[in-house]
């Protein structure tokens, strides 16, 4: 069976309090985009993993599509299963693309096996897996609140948009980007901003990791400043970065920042 777990944008991002687990409370819109891996699972003699694509670092065993495995069988007779992941989403890149193809591989099992298992099912799974992975169980706009894994519908829809993400070469880690901010209470409610006009979101609505990753990766910053002279009517890092998003009206010509940069047009 194959399925193609979808990226994910961030639009606004206020961390709003640190955790006594360590983890930080915050607040989001996470949005699907339309950049996607494939994931191939199929039964077998033995379980296994292969990748093709973007090379993903660390030990096969560390996979969160194998991760997703053992915890299943923990709870289900599960035979062993050839997976096989194409990698097309940008590695830590603020995409959410390691926490798409744990929750897609959960989605799939769960329909390959006739598992009977429900959207909260598959989800206590993915918490397991990681902070944002819940999102992917129905891929749909939410404001995400808590550790990103407690969600609100939010009725967002850009289709009428150009959206445009530019993967610079930098990379942030998760934990480097989390330890770089001092948590605040935002002024305004993130769940509220949303419903304004796009034109009207640039001066209100921030993802606070941007602070701290433009000083440390100033390619990154002078990315989201050539969105904007490009004519975006927003533009953000996604995440913890280094990918940065603009929003179109029209399909804007970035050819200039091809070559040191992937550029996906339309997603
Ligand atoms: C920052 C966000 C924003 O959407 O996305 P990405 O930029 O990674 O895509 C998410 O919070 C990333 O979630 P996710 O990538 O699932 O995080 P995890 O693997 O669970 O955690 C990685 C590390 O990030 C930190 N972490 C993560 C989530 C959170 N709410 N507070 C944290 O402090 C912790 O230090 C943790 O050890
Ligand atoms: N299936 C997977 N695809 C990508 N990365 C994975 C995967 N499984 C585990 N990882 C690990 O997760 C890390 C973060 O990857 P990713 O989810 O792409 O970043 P981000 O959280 O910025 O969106 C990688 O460096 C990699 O070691």
């Amino acid at each position: 069976m194959l399925i193609f777990p979808n990226a994910k944008i961030n639009i606004g991002l206020n961390i709003t309090g640190r955790r006594h687990d360590g983890y930080h409370n915050l607040e989001t819109i996470f949005y699907p985009v339309k950049i996607h891996d494939a994931l191939e699972v199929i039964e077998s003699e033995q379980l296994t993993f292969q990748s093709s694509g973007i090379p993903i670092p660390g030990r096969v065993d560390d996979n969160l599509c194998i991760k997703g495995y053992h915890l299943l069988k923990k709870d289900h007779d599960l035979p062993p299963v050839k997976i096989h992941l194409h990698k097309k989403i940008p590695i830590g890149a603020g995409l959410g693309g390691g926490s798409a193809d744990a929750a897609f591989f959960i989605r799939l099992m769960n329909q390959l096996f006739e598992l009977g298992l429900s959207v909260d099912d598959m989800m206590a799974y993915t918490r397991r897996l990681g902070a944002d992975c819940s999102f992917f169980i129905e891929s749909k706009p939410v404001f995400a609140y808590g550790i990103g894994d407690e969600f609100n519908p939010v009725g967002l829809d850009l289709s009428g948009y150009k959206i445009v993400l530019v993967m610079p070469p930098a990379h942030v880690s998760t934990g480097e980007a989390y330890r770089g901010v001092t948590p605040v209470m935002p002024g305004n409610s993130l769940q509220e901003l949303i419903s304004l006009p796009v034109a009207e979101w640039k001066t209100l609505i921030k993802n606070d990791f941007e602070k701290s990753v433009f000083k440390n990766h100033a390619v990154v910053r002078g990315v989201k400043a050539a969105l904007y002279n490009a004519g975006a009517i927003y533009a953000s890092m996604s995440g913890s970065g280094a990918s940065v998003f603009g929003i179109f009206n029209e399909m804007p010509d970035l050819s200039h920042l091809e070559g040191e940069n992937t550029v996906f047009y339309n997603v």
